[in-house]
């Protein structure tokens, strides 16, 4: 897989129209991510939109609620046919393997393959400060994250959602085909924005990152086209680049 295939970019946009605007803009990008935003306000119309365009989706929808309520909503997700779902790690794991065996039935009802069930470690946006002052969580913020990415290990989940400053503790750590998506990331010219565990583009896939989900460093960018390239040319740069895709 040559570089930019591993960079997925979020839509975050409020509109169907804003949407397809971005997707035309960059007509590079195979992967999109889809998100509470875009797909609160237009639902799984754009999901349609980006197979139609032979695109490949994230459909990143963070489910957290009790194993019922999370189940009956991966039995849905799993007739849409897109590639990746995310999950909370913090739904506990009978919470995950429910959510597994329903996307299973999901798809087959559906006649479609099931996406790959992935699993929030720890947002991106919560600093080692805010998980020992504010969530209260008693663990070294490094130990937390390998925690829940081992939890959704031995619940049969794909891979998880992780920082890139935690990843390449969980590439030694995880089974070697458990997939690795990392959000936070960016170029060394970027706004951190709300990201608060960032790493830039090419450390994340030299730690071992399958995909970089990077938004605003393109998506806002004054031109998103050269943003993008400029990722682009920077992670060519890198050689020898090893995957479990
Ligand atoms: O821990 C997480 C999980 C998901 N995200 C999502 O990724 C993108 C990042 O966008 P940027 O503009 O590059 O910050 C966004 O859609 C988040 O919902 C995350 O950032 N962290």
């Amino acid at each position: 897989m040559i570089a930019s295939e591993r960079i997925i970019v979020p839509l975050d946009v409020p509109n169907l129209d804003q949407a397809i605007a971005l997707i035309e803009l960059l007509p590079d990008v195979s992967f999109w991510k889809v998100g509470l935003e875009l797909f609160t306000s237009v639902g799984p119309r754009i999901l349609d939109v980006l197979k139609s365009r032979q695109k490949r989706v994230f459909l990143d929808l963070k489910f957290h609620d009790i194993p019922n309520t999370v189940g009956s909503a991966c039995r849905i997700a799993g007739t849409y046919g897109v590639d990746l779902l995310t999950i909370h790690a913090t739904c506990g794991k009978d919470c995950l393997r429910g959510a597994m065996d329903a996307l299973f039935q999901g798809a087959a009802t559906g006649g479609t393959a099931p996406p790959k069930l992935i699993a929030i470690t720890l947002l991106t946006s919560i600093s080692a400060r805010d998980l020992a002052f504010d969530l209260k969580i008693p663990l070294e913020l490094p130990e937390f994250a390998l925690q829940m990415a081992l939890l959704a290990e031995n619940a049969g989940l794909d891979g998880v959602v992780c920082s890139p400053q935690e990843v390449a503790q969980l590439r030694e750590s995880c089974r070697p085909d458990f997939l690795l998506v990392c959000p936070g990331v960016r170029p060394v010219w970027a706004n951190k924005n709300d990201q608060k565990r960032a790493l830039s583009p090419v450390q994340a896939l030299q730690y071992g990152a399958d995909y970089l989900v990077i938004g605003r460093p393109i998506t806002a960018a004054t031109n998103p086209l050269s943003a993008w390239e400029k990722i682009c040319e920077e992670l060519g740069s890198i050689q020898n680049l090893s995957s479990t895709t």
